[in-house]
């Protein structure tokens, strides 16, 4: 029997998610979203089998319900949840960056017999919208469920059974732990790279020359400025809580740096660095990627055409590319092409490919 599945709010990775679970055998993706131009481009973008104006015209047919919604709409679907006419063993489930007040509600459902099972995929990147969805969005990634104490096994394995599809690592921790975990390593640094693109519009009235001068590293530390608004006021208004102790914790490292720029010899400020560095280089690649594209800088000469002929080698060798910048400066990188790809196994073949072609350097950053 054809199981069905019902993806409220179609963006970057609800579309995603609807992607990824069109492999598994047998299911049929149902798509909803409020913005009407996002249901056009979902169904003729293939991102789901069928479209819907209305989630509850197919709620009473549907297996499983996934929210890929702000996690505020999301509280607000679960409560509208309580009184549609499910199907006895639906599992809901949600992608939210938040879980500790969706967990809340999830008992709420849980005490009218519906099963919530919160769910987190740690990946993604500062773009949104449907036009963004990928497939290949969750390999590898880590995929955090956050069921409610008592959770049945058979409801976890049949929610772990369709998103074997995503190809993400699939985890189990409470609501709580994940709150705190991804303050840590994503809310709270969302609200730093704000902060710090806040402080360099500050500068624009007397030295407005210096936003021409963000490069790499700038702009490698603010990247996720340029996420949803939307979304990262939802998540900071449900995990404020977490976020005030990280940023007590930072307070108190700033006092930390200030007291070591007054009064720190040059040996204490390097090994402030040297600290940094060292945990920085020691993070485990897949455990805390949260973006990762397969990069490769090539280290091409300066004549016209340079990068249709780089392309080039690339499509005579069916090689394909995800994404292609040159980065506006050298200082902290080798190359000035970056090419990225699906795939370790592309970006290897596309090394070997270049330098057969070209002989021109290529560097993994
Ligand atoms: N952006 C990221 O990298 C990641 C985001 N998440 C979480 O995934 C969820 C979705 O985020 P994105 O896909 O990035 O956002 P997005 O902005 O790309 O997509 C959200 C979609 O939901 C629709 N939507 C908004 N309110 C709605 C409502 N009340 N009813 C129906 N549709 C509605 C929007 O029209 C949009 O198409 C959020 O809860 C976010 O916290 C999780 C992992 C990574
Ligand atoms: O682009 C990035 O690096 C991100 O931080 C993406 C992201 C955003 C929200 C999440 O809950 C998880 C991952």
């Amino acid at each position: 029997m054809t199981r069905k599945v019902l993806v409220i709010g179609l963006g970057l990775i609800g579309g995603s998610i609807a992607l990824a679970l069109q492999k598994a055998p047998e299911t049929k993706i149902i798509g909803y979203d409020m913005d009407a131009q996002t249901r056009e481009h979902a169904k003729t973008l293939n991102i789901v089998h069928d479209i819907v104006a209305d989630p509850l015209a197919v709620a009473a047919e549907v297996d499983v319900i996934i929210f890929g919604t702000p996690v505020n709409a999301t509280l607000d679907w679960m409560e509208q949840l309580k009184s549609w006419p499910l199907k006895n063993k639906v599992i809901v489930t949600d992608t939210g960056s938040t879980k500790k007040l969706i967990m809340q509600k999830a008992s709420e459902l849980r005490e009218l017999g519906i099963t919530f099972i919160g769910g987190h995929p740690m990946a993604g990147s500062h773009k949104s919208g449907v036009l963004a969805a990928k497939a290949h969005l969750f390999e590898n990634a880590y995929y955090m469920l956050t069921p409610l104490a008592g959770e049945e096994i058979v409801h976890m394995a049949q929610l772990e059974s369709l998103l074997k599809f995503t190809h993400a690592k699939v985890v189990s921790v409470s609501a709580s732990e994940h709150d705190h975990m991804t303050a840590v390593v994503s809310h709270f640094p969302h609200v730093i790279a704000a902060s710090l693109v806040h402080q360099l519009g500050g500068e624009n009235g007397e030295y407005p020359m210096t936003r021409s001068l963000a490069a790499g590293g700038f702009r490698d530390v603010t990247r996720i400025a340029s996420s949803n608004p939307i979304l990262w006021r939802d998540i900071t208004l449900q995990n404020r809580e977490e976020l005030l102790t990280q940023l007590d914790g930072w307070e108190k490292e700033m006092t930390r740096i200030k007291k070591l720029l007054m009064e720190g010899s040059s040996q204490d400020i390097e090994n402030y660095f040297a600290v940094a560095k060292e945990l920085r280089d020691e993070l485990p690649i897949s455990a805390g990627a949260m973006y990762t594209p397969f990069d490769l800088y090539v280290d091409v000469p300066d004549y016209p055409g340079v990068i249709s002929e780089v392309t080039g080698f690339l499509a005579d060798e069916a090689i394909s590319i995800t994404n292609l910048r040159i980065v506006e400066s050298r200082e902290d990188v080798f190359g000035i092409l970056v090419i990225s790809f699906q795939s370790e196994n592309d970006r290897e073949r596309a090394a070997a490919c270049i330098q057969k072609r070209a002989n021109f350097e290529t560097y993994i950053s």
